[in-house]
């Protein structure tokens, strides 16, 4: 008796559950967007395809077989500067449900007065004092590509450009890389636990009301050390502390460098901590660890892989190095300010991070109040619209019939209103007041390392596939895997001045 009346209620449950989404696919004001049809019905449809981790080509291949012309002025509605589109609740997932941090926060006041507060560190003026980290840290890569070219072994690119970002930002953040280059490895298993919050948050923030139970119990199985994004908090607690230490002994003045952001952040707590609090310090901190060493790391191996698959356009930047460097306008440590008067350099970056923007997901936001039309169609207020960089970015209308193609050339043109209506549809970084705060930091390790690795070596592609082209994953960060080259050093390794012993562990 019990198990019929157990039976006859699942079944109820079932069948209103079934109702419901169907009265809510009939009668969605949305019902007339084009797109597969499964995922009217359910958002497991999109965690299932997302799980799959290719949804930037997916998303690409669904607009085009769906016919949708992507409005290119949607980019300027959703993003634009006083737009009231907030981020969805999938931004959740990525933060702890007790406090904010920058990329997660959803509240528009509270996002633009944190902001405010930690822009001008990430300024280009503020960061162009970093080269010399950025130097040491492009001088160890350069030794070990040379070690691992004469010793004949395939080299994991993706991983080796992982480790130059991760060290990078550990030296800028806190004064001392970590160590990734001098071992090549993992270091506190700092990469694995980030590539864990990135799968965490993909999925978990498709569906936001879990997050709350799953960030409590993942945490409290992690014990002290914590689970994904917290892991970090961790760890930057500690090395804020050791600053603090250090500040309180009065020895402000150690090292030769440039005064790390972990130095600049607790002078601004110690001046003002109502203004600027322990939170700002720790979310700073956490922020250049968490979105700053992978985004860059992959963008790094985007531009030398295209570069790889294209040798003519290899062979021109090349030309370039030389011709600069013969002319005396490129220095040993390939400047920053130099790199920035090489059109082709800068051109041949431009199309490595629109051919592989280093998000793949869209970058969700929620309709306002009112409602908005977007690409001639009306989306009530509460709708979550998005645009997906790599969607974006291969717009035929604004890229031309060639968007899917590998061409620096394309920057290179006189067209001043065709080169504004591309600039406008090139979002690696995002768009308005949501564009990524550290777009300064990896531009000044991007065009400072690509003319240098391209100067001193030779590669060759190796990444086993019959078409020569490497393989993806897709947890928000879009990450090359199997990026496999034999390399070769073109010039003596004595020319490497290294500063090894400045490292954390
Ligand atoms: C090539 C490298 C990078 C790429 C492609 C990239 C991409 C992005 C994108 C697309 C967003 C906006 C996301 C959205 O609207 O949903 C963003 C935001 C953000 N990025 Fe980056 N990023 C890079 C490097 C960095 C670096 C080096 C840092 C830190 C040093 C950083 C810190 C942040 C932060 C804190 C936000 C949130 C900003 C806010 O909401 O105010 N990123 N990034």
């Amino acid at each position: 008796m019990m198990d019929n009346f157990a039976v006859v209620a699942s079944a109820l449950v079932l069948l209103y559950y079934i109702l419901q989404q169907v009265l809510r696919a009939v009668l969605s004001p949305l019902r007339s967007v084009p797109g597969p049809f499964l995922a009217r019905w359910s958002d497991a449809w999109y965690l299932w395809q997302v799980k799959g981790a290719h949804w930037e080509t997916q998303n690409i291949q669904l607009h085009r077989e769906h016919g949708i012309i992507a409005d290119p002025e949607a980019v300027g509605i959703i993003y634009g500067h006083g737009t009231r589109f907030v981020k969805s609740s999938w931004y959740d997932a990525w933060g702890s449900p007790s406090n904010w941090n920058l990329f997660a926060d959803r509240s528009i006041q509270r996002h633009a007065n944190n902001r405010r507060q930690l822009q001008n560190t990430y300024s280009m003026t503020s960061l162009v004092s970093y080269e010399p980290y950025v130097n040491q840290c492009a001088d160890i890569f350069s030794r070990r590509l040379c070690e691992l070219g004469e010793a004949g072994v395939s080299v994991d690119m993706g991983h080796w450009m992982q480790c130059y970002a991760f060290d990078v930002i550990g030296q800028i953040t806190f004064g001392k890389r970590i160590g990734f280059l001098d071992r090549g490895a993992d270091i506190q298993g700092i990469m694995r636990v980030i590539e864990k919050q990135l799968m965490y948050g993909t999925l978990v923030g498709i569906y936001t009301r879990f997050h709350r139970l799953a960030f409590g119990v993942l945490n409290f199985l992690a014990g002290k050390n914590g689970a994904g994004r917290e892991h970090i908090v961790k760890l930057t607690e500690v090395r804020i502390a050791e600053e603090q230490e250090r500040r309180k002994a009065k020895r402000a003045g150690d090292g030769d460098g440039a005064e790390p952001f972990v130095s600049k952040f607790l002078a601004k707590y110690e001046q003002d901590p109502e203004k600027f609090s322990m939170l700002h310090v720790l979310a700073g901190c956490t922020a250049n660890m968490a979105a700053g060493s992978d985004t860059t790391g992959i963008s790094l191996s985007a531009i030398l892989y295209y570069l790889l698959r294209h040798p003519k356009c290899l062979q021109e930047l090349r030309r370039e190095i030389e011709e600069f460097r013969a002319r005396g306008l490129l220095s040993e440590s390939f400047g920053f300010k130099e790199t920035q008067q090489m059109p082709y350099l800068q051109a041949v970056i431009k199309e490595g991070l629109r051919m592989h923007p280093a998000t793949g997901l869209p970058m969700e936001r929620v309709v306002p109040e009112g409602g908005a039309t977007i690409c001639g169609r009306f989306f009530p207020a509460g709708t979550i619209v998005g645009i997906n960089s790599w969607v974006a970015h291969r717009n035929t209308q604004v890229f031309g019939a060639d968007a899917d193609e590998f061409r620096p050339e394309r920057w290179l043109i006189s067209d001043e209103e065709k080169l504004a209506a591309m600039n406008r549809q090139w979002i690696p970084f995002g768009v308005g007041s949501r564009t990524c705060i550290g777009r300064h930091v990896s531009t000044l390790e991007i065009s400072k390392l690509i003319p240098r690795v391209i100067h001193e070596f030779d590669f060759e592609l190796s990444t086993g596939s019959a078409e020569g082209s490497w393989s993806t994953e897709n947890y928000w960060f879009v990450k090359p895997r199997g990026f496999e080259v034999k390399v070769t050093c073109r010039k003596p390794k004595d020319g490497h001045n290294l500063v090894e012993e400045t490292r954390i562990e």
